[in-house]
């Protein structure tokens, strides 16, 4: 449904105007206003979409609806009606934002055929808000998922790291056990630094198959091998002016180890099946769980590319050694599951927060936030010490 106001004096072109309208389109809502002051008033009440109005009209005239008007609702639409010798003012009005003018008396197709695109400028216009919105909201929560919890000296000495090397193209090399935050880390100097209008690429090197990962890093072109049956493009390419996070390198095949060291060594990349280099800026950071030291002494892990990595070490702790940043963590989750997972608002006591540092925490972060789910979908509430002892067995 959309809902069209005309405001216009006489009314003899008002009752013409809303029976063209009425019978052309049953959808359509008329309403209509003697002057410019009424219009006004009726705009503030309504929610039009399209606004048909005279220029020239006692106590308020078009020009000033219009201005009037797309104040208080910049996405109206509004088509001015001009008689003979104000032709100056219509083009005003659409330096002032009116969407078109018609002459007087108004031609019958131009007249439906001006209405029909006014309306849907005005519903593309509205729909593209509203995407803007979401993706703003879209946005809001995506930061809140990266939120890093926690000011334990330890915790506090990485957040220093990751100020100190973000504004830099430094390469940064995460380490730590599982769980920890390493991809939590590389999204905060992703995000901190200059590059953060341009992608952040993430490779998971553990999850693609040895034989795979060179055409997903640097793209492969149709016909190189079975299965490529078009050009693809490489993630190195992708992040192109951004950062690319090497996830897992220490899983890395040897042969991939050798290609990455290339396309660091000089900055540029060829597709599989290709001559051609591309040249391409792009910041590195990579994480491993494992020991690169170990990996290399057991001919695993090339040291060259270890050297070229490693500029800056980052160590993220493990929960085990920063058990103070527990409660902040475990409420954090508690209130994230809530919002957005729809879980039923609950508390921890102190004495649950005391039980909870008690534990040992393999699985670190990670599996401090599965207990906290755990914990608000079977515990009491405020969850207690011997919900913590009845549902987290170790
Ligand atoms: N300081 C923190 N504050 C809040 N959430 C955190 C924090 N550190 C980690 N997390 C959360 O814990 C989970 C595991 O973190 P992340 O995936 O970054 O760990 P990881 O070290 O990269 O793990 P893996 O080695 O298994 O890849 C994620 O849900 C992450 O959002």
């Amino acid at each position: 449904m959309s809902k069209i106001l005309i405001i216009e004096d006489e009314q003899a072109i008002r009752n013409v105007l809303k029976s063209i309208l009425m019978d052309e389109d049953p959808k359509w809502v008329v309403d209509e206003a003697e002057n410019g002051l009424v219009g006004i008033e009726k705009i503030k009440q309504n929610e039009y979409d399209l606004v048909i109005s005279d220029i020239k009209m006692p106590m308020k005239d078009g020009t000033e609806v219009l201005v009037e008007a797309m104040e208080y609702n910049p996405e109206l639409q509004f088509v001015m009606i001009s008689g003979h010798g104000d032709i100056e003012i219509a083009v005003d009005c659409l330096k002032k934002g009116a969407f078109d003018f018609l002459s007087k008396p108004p031609d019958l197709n131009r007249l439906l055929n001006t209405v029909r695109i006014a309306l849907d400028h005005k519903s593309l216009k509205s729909s593209n808000k509203a995407l803007k919105k979401e993706n703003k909201e879209l946005k809001k929560k995506v930061s809140k998922k990266y939120t890093m919890i926690g000011d334990s000296p330890e915790l506090t000495q990485v957040k220093t790291m990751i100020e100190k090397v973000a504004t830099t193209d430094a390469r940064v090399l995460i380490l730590g056990p599982n769980g920890t935050g390493k991809e939590l880390v590389a999204h905060h100097i992703h995000e901190q630094s200059t590059r953060n209008k341009k992608p952040l690429v993430e490779v998971n090197c553990a999850a693609i198959p040895a034989e795979l990962i060179e055409s997903e890093l640097f793209g492969h072109v149709k016909g190189s091998f079975t299965g490529a049956v078009k050009d693809k493009q490489g993630k190195f390419e992708l992040a192109d002016g951004g950062t690319i996070f090497l996830d897992e390198i220490g899983d890395m095949s040897l042969s991939a180890q050798a290609k990455v060291l290339r396309a660091l060594q000089e900055g540029k990349v060829s597709p599989v099946g290709s001559e051609k280099e591309i040249n391409v800026n792009v910041r590195v950071l990579a994480a491993t769980n494992k020991d690169l030291r170990k990996e290399i002494d057991e001919g695993r892990f090339r040291e060259d590319l270890y050297h070229r990595l490693a500029v800056i070490i980052i160590n993220v702790p493990g929960l085990n050694d920063r058990k103070d940043d527990i409660p902040a963590l475990v409420n954090h989750f508690a209130e994230d599951f809530s919002l957005n997972l729809g879980l039923e608002n609950k508390s921890f006591d102190d004495k649950a927060h005391e039980a909870l540092k008690e534990i040992d925490w393999t699985g670190n972060i990670r599996e401090l936030r599965n207990v906290v789910e755990r914990l608000m979908i079977l515990g009491a509430n405020p969850i207690s010490e011997e919900d913590v002892k009845m549902y987290v067995k170790k």
